[in-house]
């Protein structure tokens, strides 16, 4: 979370090489009291080393390091007497760098993956039992440790999983301990930063609504804003801290694009405006979205044109405010959106990250876009965000909310999006929500998509007759943020009543299946 007080001699620089997690490190690093700072790979080593880092931590990140043009680091970092932590990229730059070898070995590993320590009571592994599980994600493997470290760890795939060198201070692990599925990550960080660099956990998280309220009173002054507010977690947050900071300046516009899942736009207009009281426009697009989205299939095109829409429709709306504001009306500059890290990163927003999707909201945006942007909470991820919410005294069932994305159920139909297609999963999900309610799992799952494969079809029988029908997909997962997941281990009576409620109840679907991929190498939804 953003900072306060920051005393300079506790840094710890979390070097970015265009990785899915470097937040995630940062906020790692957080959890464990010390303070933390990215910095982009691009960086040169004396400026970092010029901010007098008590450690360093070098990210994941997608390229190859002996490839032409993959993201270097000058030897110096290693020689500087910073204590260094490197993590799959990082890792394996450590090891190029300093002469170990780092190739294409074949070994891929992606998920969940047993570690076995083999060097028990090293300074990384204390207190660690010597067989636990981890969440690598890649490629590349180091076959040989430079000289002067000793191997700490293996899997079976990988024989230099993690090596150290105690007295250098050098440190890496080929998986990433960042992540909630990586057991005892948090502790093999921690003991990084304590052990391995001597760093005392001192630093607290500031207050993010004090500090949040005053940036937005700067950015806005006296001028009108309008907030997306799709009843999700994150634009309820977003909306509370902007009606904190300027209060009646604010009017909150919901989308109703048509691609909502049942009952939603109705459970927002009455029990969301009850709970929160913000004023709040609603605006019927559903024609608008579906005509723009006539015959396309391509997840980006789909979510380019969806950000796109949403864009013309807050114009819109910003129209009609200023109309009825009359002449003395203030002008509408601003638009206010609960974009969090995640939907930043995922749309190739950080430094040097690769593109996984355009989030609607951020990759999605149209180049013509005259609103200022306000996003509160971009630098926050999911859980701390609902923190923050907490303390702005928002109700249990808006903090707990499960997500579900702003282009709704249009990225959830693989193949073309068709009112038809649409009320049929709309019954579809609608079964799923009410069976795992009814079992008692919404918190438990981190969110479950429920998604039509239409432009696929297998043989069924029902009825003594044949079929030809459309598969449904039931995604669960847990997470904790959403930038790693695993899929959930639901009961199987559970799946059984989901399962002869779907192909029962709902035309043209004839089968159930249940997805059970982790993220990665799936992502969470399928567009
Ligand atoms: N139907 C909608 N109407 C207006 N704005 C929307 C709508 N859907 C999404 N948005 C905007 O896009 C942002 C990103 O959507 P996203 O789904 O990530 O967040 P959310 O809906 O606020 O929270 P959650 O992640 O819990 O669903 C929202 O915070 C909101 O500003
Ligand atoms: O508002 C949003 N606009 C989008 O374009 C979008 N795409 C994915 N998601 C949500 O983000 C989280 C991570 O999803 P993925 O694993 O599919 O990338 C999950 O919670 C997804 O539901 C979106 N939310
Ligand atoms: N997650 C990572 O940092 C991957 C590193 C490298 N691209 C590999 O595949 O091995
Ligand atoms: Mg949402």
């Amino acid at each position: 979370m953003p900072v306060q007080s920051v005393p300079e001699t506790d840094t710890v620089l979390v070097v970015d090489f265009g990785a899915q997690y470097a937040q995630l490190i940062a906020r790692r690093v957080r959890e464990a009291r010390v303070y933390s700072e990215i910095v982009p790979s691009s960086m040169p080593v004396a400026e970092m080393l010029a901010k007098n880092p008590k450690a360093i931590i070098l990210s994941g990140g997608p390229s190859s390091v002996y490839e032409e043009g993959a993201p270097q680091l000058d030897r110096a970092i290693f020689e500087a007497g910073v204590p260094v932590f490197g993590m799959c990229y990082g890792f394996q730059l450590m090891a190029k760098v300093l002469g170990g070898t780092v190739d294409n070995t074949g070994a891929r590993e992606y998920g969940r993956t047993p570690l076995t320590v083999t060097r028990t009571g090293s300074t990384l592994f204390e207190g660690v039992p010597a067989q636990h599980s981890v969440w690598m994600s890649h490629g590349d493997a180091c076959s040989a440790a430079p000289a002067g470290f000793t191997v700490t760890a293996s899997t079976d795939v990988v024989p230099v999983a993690a090596f150290e060198n105690d007295e250098a201070r050098l440190y890496g692990v080929q998986y990433h301990p960042e992540v909630l599925h990586s057991d005892h990550g948090q502790q093999i960080l921690e003991h990084f930063l304590y052990r391995g660099a001597g760093i005392a956990p001192t630093w607290t998280t500031g207050n993010v609504v004090d500090e949040q309220v005053a940036l937005i009173r700067a950015q806005v002054g006296t001028k009108r804003a309008i907030c997306g507010l799709s009843g999700g977690v994150d634009s309820a947050v977003a909306a509370a801290l902007v009606n904190k900071a300027v209060g009646e300046q604010l009017t909150c516009v919901y989308v109703d694009h048509g691609l909502m899942r049942k009952g939603e736009t109705e459970q927002v207009e009455k029990d969301f405006v009850a709970a929160t009281g913000v004023q709040l426009k609603v605006v019927d697009a559903a024609e608008r979205f579906l005509n723009a989205l006539k015959g396309v299939t391509d997840p980006e095109e789909k979510r380019k044109i969806i950000g796109r829409e949403f864009i013309r429709v807050f114009e819109q709306a910003q129209a009609e405010i200023i109309a009825e504001a009359g002449e003395h009306g203030e002008s509408v500059d601003f638009l206010v959106q609960g974009t969090l890290y995640p939907d930043v990163v995922e749309s190739g927003g950080g430094t040097g990250t690769a593109n996984i999707k355009s989030h609607h909201n951020v990759g999605g945006l149209p180049e013509d876009l005259q609103f200022q942007l306000v996003e509160p909470l971009r630098k926050l991820f999911k859980d701390e965000v609902r923190m923050v919410g907490q303390e702005l005294g928002l109700p249990e069932e808006i903090v707990q909310r499960q997500p579900f994305p702003g282009p709704g159920l249009g990225i959830r139909i693989v193949g073309e999006v068709t009112e038809e297609r649409l009320d049929l999963l709309r019954e579809a999900d609608a079964i799923v929500r009410e069976e795992l309610t009814a079992a008692g799992l919404d918190r438990e799952i981190w969110q479950c998509p429920v998604v039509l494969l239409a432009d696929v079809r297998s043989v069924g029988v029902q009825g003594d007759g044949r079929t030809y029908g459309h598969p449904i997909v039931l995604r669960p997962v847990s997470s904790e943020d959403a930038m790693t997941a695993d899929w959930s281990r639901l009961p199987y009576d559970v799946l059984a009543r989901i399962s002869t409620r779907i192909t029962n109840e709902v035309r043209d679907v004839n089968r159930v299946v249940v997805d059970v991929t982790s993220k990665p190498p799936g992502t969470i939804e399928w567009e």
